[in-house]
Formats: C-alpha cells, structure tokens, sequence
C-alpha cells in the first residue's frame, strides 16, 4: 500500500505524445476516454486535479497528414497549433460527456521563472481548480523553440506541480515505469519500483532518449521528478495503457515506478524559503502581530504592521521586525510595498474596498513564512 499515493490531495497528471496518438495516427480518442473516466472518478473523490498534455505535434502533424516529425522549428511549431485545437476539442468534448469543463492553459517555462507571471499564473490555476474545472496545460509552442525540439513537457509539468503545490505527479508514458536499463534495447531490464529521486544511481538508468513522437525519454522524466521533489510532491512513472491505471494507483497498488522527495512538502518549501537570502523590504510589527508569528504560528495580517519599509513586488522577500527593531521572521509578500502601504493596520475585509480587488487576506501567509 502507497500511503503517499492513497492520501495525495492535488494530483498533475502528465500524459505524453507517445501515449496519446495511435501509433502515429492522430489522438487515440478512445484511451483519452478512459483516462477522463478515471479522472472524474479522482475528481468525485475529492481529489483536486491538472492535466498537463503532449500531443500537439502528433495531432497536429496527423491533421496534415504528414507521417514523419519535421525537423524545421516552423514546421514543428505550425504543427504544433494545428495539433493543439484537436487536442483541447478532444479533451473538453470527452470530459463534458461527465458534465466536467476544462480549460486551456499554454505556459512557456520563462512564465513561471518571472516572479510576477508565476503569481499569475498560480492564481488563475487555484482559481480553476477551486471552481471544480480541469485545467489542460501544454507549452506555448509557438513561442519557445528548446522545449519543443527536446520534447520536454516532463519538466513543464515538474514547474506545474511546483506551482500548484500538488503533493503528486503523475507521468503517464508508454513503459510501466522507469526500468533499469531502457527496454527498447535490453529485454532482460526489471521495473524500478521505488527510489528516492535524489538517488543519483538512476541518472545511469535513464540515459536514453524517448521514442518517434515523444522526446524526452527517461532522463527528463527523471529530472522532473527531482524537480517535483523540491517542492516535496512525489512521482509516479507509469504506463498510461496499463488497465484503469488512475483508479489502481489511487487504491494503493504498487504500479510504476515511484520517485521520493528527502524531505515533506512543507519542509521543503521552508528550507527553498531559508536558501532566498535576497530581501527587498521591511515590515515592521506590533507587540501582538509578533506574538501571533512566533507563538501561534500564525500568518501574518495587514492589521498587525505598523509601517512598510523599502520597494518590493508582491511575490517577494520581506524581513519582518518587531518594534524593537529585531528580527522575527522572513516570508513572502502577498502585496507590494506600495500596495501594503495602504493596507497596514486595517482588517482583511478592508483589503477590497482600499485598494480595488483583493489577492488574499494576508500580507505574508504562513506557509510562505520563516521564524528566524
Ligand atoms: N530506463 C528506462 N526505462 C524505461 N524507459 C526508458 C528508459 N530509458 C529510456 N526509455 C525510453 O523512454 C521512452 C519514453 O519516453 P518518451 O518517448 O519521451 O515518452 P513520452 O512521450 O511519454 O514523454 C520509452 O518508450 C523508453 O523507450
Ligand atoms: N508541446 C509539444 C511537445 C511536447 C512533447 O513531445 O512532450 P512529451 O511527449 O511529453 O515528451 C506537443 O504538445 O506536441
């Protein structure tokens, strides 16, 4: 039994393009059905689920009829968005046969390294996955060249998986998992079916590149889960074909291959916190904001800061002193430094009427805090 697996509450889900065309012929319409029925079945569970998808290329390139990936980056990406129309049609079409909705969401990794993007982005997610929508994530082909060429939408979900705080990354692929040696050309290779992802004797395992229409292969996947592991979500690497595949991990069965973070979620993002050493601003608390930060372990409200030191962005590091100027903690900001400056000392309920619309009702939220 995978507690870690059994007990995930946010799950990404990534299905790749080895998987989702039938053999080179267009999207196997038929399996995505199956994987739509089981993530419904997720859904009615409770569990919060993202979709990030393959396929635009191989969609793409079945529509034109053109039977061998093309090497030119316009022709990929002009395939790309060809693809990417069937593939959503595909994808909202089957899981409104559920009643569900999905939405379509394209990402470039440069979205999610700027800070104010990434924010974004974050929201509009939490915002979807809170309405009960599934949201369908791909790359924004038309604008990167790397990503597409290398076929990497393993570590486009990994940055998903980080981005929504998931506590579980699913890679469905064509294999039942990671094995020790690649299984196109060692027949004898024995599934892996659990390591810690940090375990650097897997780097030698997953040499090799992926397939005709996928790209990536072994080592991105390999990569993303380490990736997924510094926000401490698990992976599972597993075979999409293999029958209900979704229900079967969700009971606890030992399929694929599972890839550990070292340390929990919430540690995890403390000690990412702990390493971001460059602050912008200084909030400075009252006696009973303080004691609410270190005896309470509460997060910090506008209504306990006095005043607003320096020029940050929201997303970014603030040092927060007591009024005797010593430190208590660092975290990051909700708000800017302008847009704190107007909203210190009032409640959270006065956030909206002060400054227009309201992002949360905390300056800096408890899991985004350290006590120094
Ligand atoms: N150690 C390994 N274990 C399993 N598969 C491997 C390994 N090394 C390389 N591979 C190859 O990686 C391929 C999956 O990657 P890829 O084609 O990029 O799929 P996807 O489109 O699902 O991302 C497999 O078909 C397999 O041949
Ligand atoms: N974003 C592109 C390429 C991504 C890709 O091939 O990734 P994968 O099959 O997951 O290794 C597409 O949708 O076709």
């Amino acid at each position: 039994m995978r507690s870690k697996v059994t007990g995930a509450q946010r799950w990404v889900v990534k299905i790749g393009s080895a998987l989702l065309t039938a053999d080179g012929k267009g999207l196997d319409r038929a399996a995505m059905g199956v994987w739509v029925e089981q993530m419904v079945a997720l859904h009615n569970a409770g569990v919060e689920l993202v979709l990030v998808s393959s396929g635009a290329v191989a969609a793409g390139m079945s529509r034109l009829g053109w039977s061998k990936r093309p090497s030119a980056m316009n022709e990929l990406q002009a395939a790309a968005s060809i693809g990417q129309m069937g593939l959503v049609q595909a994808w909202e079409s089957s899981f409104a046969e559920h009643g569900r909705h999905t939405a379509q969401i394209l990402l470039t990794h440069d979205d999610l390294s700027d800070r104010k993007r990434y924010l974004n982005a974050r929201s509009t997610l939490r915002t979807l996955v809170e309405l009960g929508v599934v949201p369908v994530i791909n790359e924004n082909d038309t604008v990167v060249t790397d990503e597409i060429r290398f076929g990497d939408n393993d570590t486009l979900a990994a940055l998903v998986a980080n981005l929504v705080e998931a506590d579980l990354l699913v890679i469905l692929t064509d294999r039942d998992g990671m094995f020790d040696a690649d299984p196109r050309h060692n027949p004898e290779a024995q599934l892996i079916y659990e390591a810690r992802a940090d375990d650097p004797a897997l780097d030698a395992v997953a040499g090799g590149t992926g397939g005709a229409l996928g790209r990536g292969g072994m080592q991105t996947k390999l990569r993303a889960a380490r990736l997924a592991a510094r926000s401490g979500a698990h992976t599972i690497i597993v075979g999409g074909r293999i029958e209900r595949v979704l229900d079967r991990l969700k009971a606890g069965e030992r399929l694929g291959t599972l890839l550990s973070p070292e340390r929990g979620m919430l540690a995890a993002r403390k000690q990412w916190l702990a390493g971001h050493l460059q602050t912008r601003g200084t909030l400075v608390l009252d006696a009973g904001a303080v004691q609410a930060l270190r005896q309470a372990n509460k997060s910090l409200l506008p209504v306990g800061v006095k005043t607003v030191q320096g020029s940050f962005r929201r997303g970014e590091m603030v040092v927060c002193v007591g009024p005797d100027g010593l430190e208590v903690a660092r975290g990051l900001a909700n708000y800017s430094a302008l847009e704190a400056q107007k909203i210190i000392g009032q409640s959270s309920e006065a956030i909206e009427s002060v400054l227009g619309y309201s992002a949360e009702p905390e300056l800096v939220h408890r899991d985004n805090l350290i006590l120094v």
